[in-house]
Parts: structure tokens; sequence; C-alpha cells
């Protein structure tokens, strides 16, 4: 996946630093061939561990097999020299739809509808493709410079066998889906779980399961005990609340998938443009 590094490096000047992740630092760069603005991740590889060797090889990996869409972050390149991997993307905004949550609060519904059909697009594609994200959280959600939502960082990503199932504990506490925390086997589902949960925190400003620490939160998760505070869900419509109990449903056989999600009515009727939300954004 990753080319040799000694040439590649040359056509791209480093800028200002973007943000940090647990792996490496993104740096906003210009293409000097292309004229063109991008971001580039780099890795320091003696701060690997063999799993996270297996993370960055599937973030490359996936990312260009599901390219392109218009939901899913761009790999412009990628490649390495003997210290350094070097994953080039197409430039976001610097703030995640977690920033946006927390700086606005509780989004409007044709706001959320709007960005859930995006976040449902990005997801249905994967699956379709054979792919499940296994992190789908509110940091792992950018916006380009039209506001058009981008799912990324693929690094937890698996492959859907054939009828098969995958298992191991992957994912981050408020997000991650009851039977990834029993231990047991799962499938795509998991990314329509977490989708889910990403749906109530828009509409809430706050997850639906939460606790002091991870293993308060994992109970609570467990529980899977869904309510709608009046204070907050009086003012949500019937629609928002069938669909979030259709996502965050605790059984996955139960469970909708991301194809019957996009054809919920609260999403086909209540999503707006991208261009029309862009008038509500600051
Ligand atoms: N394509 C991009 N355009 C603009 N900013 C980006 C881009 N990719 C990442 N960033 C910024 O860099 C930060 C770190 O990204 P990175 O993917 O390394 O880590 P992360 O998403 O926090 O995931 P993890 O640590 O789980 O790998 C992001 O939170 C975001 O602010």
């Amino acid at each position: 996946m990753y080319r040799e590094a000694a040439v590649k490096k040359e056509e791209y000047q480093v800028l200002e630093e973007l943000g940090r992740g647990r792996f490496g630092t993104v740096f906003r760069c210009f293409h000097r061939t292309s004229n063109k603005f991008y971001a580039a991740k780099l890795i320091e590889k003696r701060r690997l561990l063999n799993e996270d060797r297996r993370c960055i090889e599937m973030e490359a990996k996936a990312m260009s097999f599901l390219s392109p869409h218009p939901n899913i972050l761009q790999i412009m390149d990628a490649f390495e020299d003997a210290d350094s991997c070097s994953i080039v993307l197409e430039l976001c905004q610097p703030h995640t739809l977690l920033d946006r949550i927390a700086a606005q609060g509780p989004l409007t519904e044709p706001h959320a509808a709007s960005l859930l059909k995006q976040l449902l697009e990005a997801v249905a594609h994967c699956h379709a493709q054979g792919l499940a994200h296994r992190d789908i959280k509110p940091e792992n959600i950018l916006f380009d410079e039209g506001n058009k939502l981008k799912l990324s960082d693929f690094g937890s990503a698996e492959w859907l066998g054939e009828g098969s199932s995958m298992s191991g504990v992957v994912g981050t506490p408020y997000y991650v889906a009851p039977e990834v925390i029993m231990g047991r086997e799962y499938d795509e589902k998991v990314d329509v779980w977490s989708s889910g949960v990403i749906l109530y925190a828009m509409l809430a400003g706050f997850p639906p399961f939460y606790g002091e620490s991870a293993p308060e939160i994992f109970e609570s998760v467990l529980r899977a005990n869904l309510r709608f505070p009046s204070l907050i869900f009086s003012s949500v419509s019937a629609p928002a609340k069938d669909l979030l109990r259709k996502m965050i449903s605790r059984d996955p056989s139960n469970r909708i998938s991301a194809h019957q999600a996009l054809r919920h009515p609260w999403i086909l009727t209540g999503a707006l443009t991208t261009a029309t939300i862009s008038n509500f954004l600051t």
C-alpha cells in the first residue's frame, strides 16, 4: 500500500499542525505539482506496536478501497521510508462533529437529519463494499470546505467475510455496541448502533449511555435502556424517536441496516441539502 518515500516527500511542503491522534500528527501541506492543499498524517514508526502497524496499514488500504465516495475522506497518497509513514488526505475543516456538538449544543432536526443521512450514505457504502468501520464516533466525522460530511479514521475497519462474523473489542465506550462489549461475534450492524448513538447526541447534546468511568459507561450500554428525557425530547418528533429506537436496538437482528435507515421517513422527509445546512453554520 505504502510506496517508497524518497521522491514523494519532495512533492509536498509541510505547513502548520492541524491536530494529533494516537499514532501521528496531522499537518496542512501543499502539493507542489498540483498547487493544491491537503492534510498529511505523519506517523513515526519507532512509536508503533505491532497492532498499531495493522491499524495504519488498514487505514490506508480501506480508504483507497472505498474511494471515491462523497462522504468518505479521500486518501490521495501514502508512502513510507525507514522512519515514518505518511498518508496524504483531502483537506477538511479543523473542527470535528464533536467540536460542533460541544459548541452549539443540540442541533435542529433538519440539521441532524442532513448529517445523519450523509453518515449513513458513507456507512452503507462501507457495508456494500464488505467493510465494517467499527469506530464510528463524532471525533471521526470531519467536514470539507463546502460543509460536506466526511467519515474518517478507518484504522479499526475489518472485512466482512461471507456469512462470517467479527470479534474483538474495538471502538469507543459511548458509541460501542453491546454485542462488542459482551465479547460475542458481531457484524456490520455495530456501525448502525454507533450512528444511532451519534444521532441521539446530535439531538440531545449528550450521549444516551454514560457513566463516570469506562466500566460504568459499558454497563450503561449493556443495559441499553434508551430514555428520552422530556426536558429535551418533548420537542423532538415521533419519527426521529422511532428511528433512534430502530438504530439503537440491543438485539442486532432487530436493528435496521444502514440501507434501511436511509429509507426511514425521518431521513426521506427531514433532510435538507448541504447547501441549506451551510446557512445554519457559523
Ligand atoms: N483530513 C483532515 N483535514 C483537516 N484536519 C484533519 C484531517 N485529518 C485529521 N485532522 C485533524 O487532526 C486530528 C487528529 O487526526 P487523526 O486521524 O490522527 O486522529 P484521530 O481522528 O483523533 O484518531 P485516532 O487517534 O483514533 O487515530 C483530528 O482530530 C483533526 O482535528
